[in-house]
């Protein structure tokens, strides 16, 4: 007899612990007649060094659950935990050093870096909030990860190219030291050359320091570049999670699949 493929999350004695995850998670923008249900009981858990993918066509509301994973929208019912903790209803400084721990990094870099603040400094708060002085050493590792020069420190977000500019985010919250990182639409604004350059950095990332991350795109190909599982979210519900590529089980899976023929080769980690 023939053993399928496994097609779930491997089984919890075996994984290792989630670092971060989404416990039946509901968020609903709008009240009475215009209330809308953007999240429907979503369940996700990213275990400690692996990085889990999450895919869906535009509004099915990927991003609503990276900034419920962060603590920027927080949920109707559900919880949110980070390491086992329940982080959803956290206020304050509280709420800030769940914010260092869990790194978002977006779509676009522009919104994220201030523009009149030089990159050195950008990363020097990103070390020690509190502190905000430039240790240029860490400063210059930083920058050393996403191969950018130390003196790029001393320029301005304008004076990079949107792959450097998204580089530069990525070195920011790799400084923070986060637990896990979220990283959303982070290539989508990015031309195809660049957006490859970011994607082999960030799997290098990956392979040397053992990332966490959740890994967000609309984009099936991109996402099996740089995961080890893969969640399809689809109307604010995930309909099938695990390792989709063996045995898709669900049809929308099957048709994301269909219509992704030219899937790059995934990378050795
Ligand atoms: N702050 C908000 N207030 C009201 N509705 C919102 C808000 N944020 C998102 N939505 C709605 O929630 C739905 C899901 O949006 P979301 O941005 O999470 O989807 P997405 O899958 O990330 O799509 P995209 O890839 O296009 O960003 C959409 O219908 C959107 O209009």
């Amino acid at each position: 007899m023939t053993v399928p493929p496994p097609t779930g999350p491997p089984p919890t004695e075996t994984a290792p612990a989630p670092v971060l995850a989404a416990d039946e998670v509901t968020v609903v923008f709008g009240h009475g007649r215009r209330a809308q249900t953007v999240l429907d009981n979503v369940s996700v858990a990213v275990p400690k060094g692996t990085t889990l993918g999450l895919v869906g066509e535009s509004g099915s509301g990927k991003s609503t659950l990276a900034k419920a994973m962060v603590g920027l929208v927080r949920p109707r019912s559900g919880r949110i935990l980070l390491d086992g903790r329940d982080v959803s209803g956290l206020r304050g400084s509280k709420l800030t050093e769940v914010r260092r721990r869990v790194q978002l990094i977006s779509q676009d870099p522009n919104s994220s870096l201030n523009p009149r603040m030089r990159i050195g400094r950008a990363l020097a708060e990103a070390i020690d909030p509190r502190r905000a002085r430039a240790d240029r050493a860490a400063i210059a590792r930083g920058l050393e990860m996403v191969a950018l020069d130390a003196d790029a420190a001393d320029r301005y977000p304008h004076e990079f190219s949107g792959g450097q500019r998204q580089r530069i985010a990525i070195a920011r919250a790799l400084v923070a030291e986060p637990d896990i990182v979220v990283a959303d639409e982070i290539t989508s604004a990015l031309d195809c050359s660049v957006q490859a350059e970011v994607l082999n950095l960030l799997a290098g990332l990956r392979a040397r320091l053992g990332l966490t991350m959740l890994f967000i795109s609309h984009d099936l190909a991109v996402v099996r570049h740089v995961s080890d599982a893969v969640a399809v979210m689809r109307h604010g519900v995930i309909v099938e999670q695990g390792r989709i590529y063996d045995a898709p089980a669900h049809p929308y899976t099957r048709r994301l699949l269909a219509s992704a023929p030219s899937l790059p080769a995934k990378e050795p980690s």
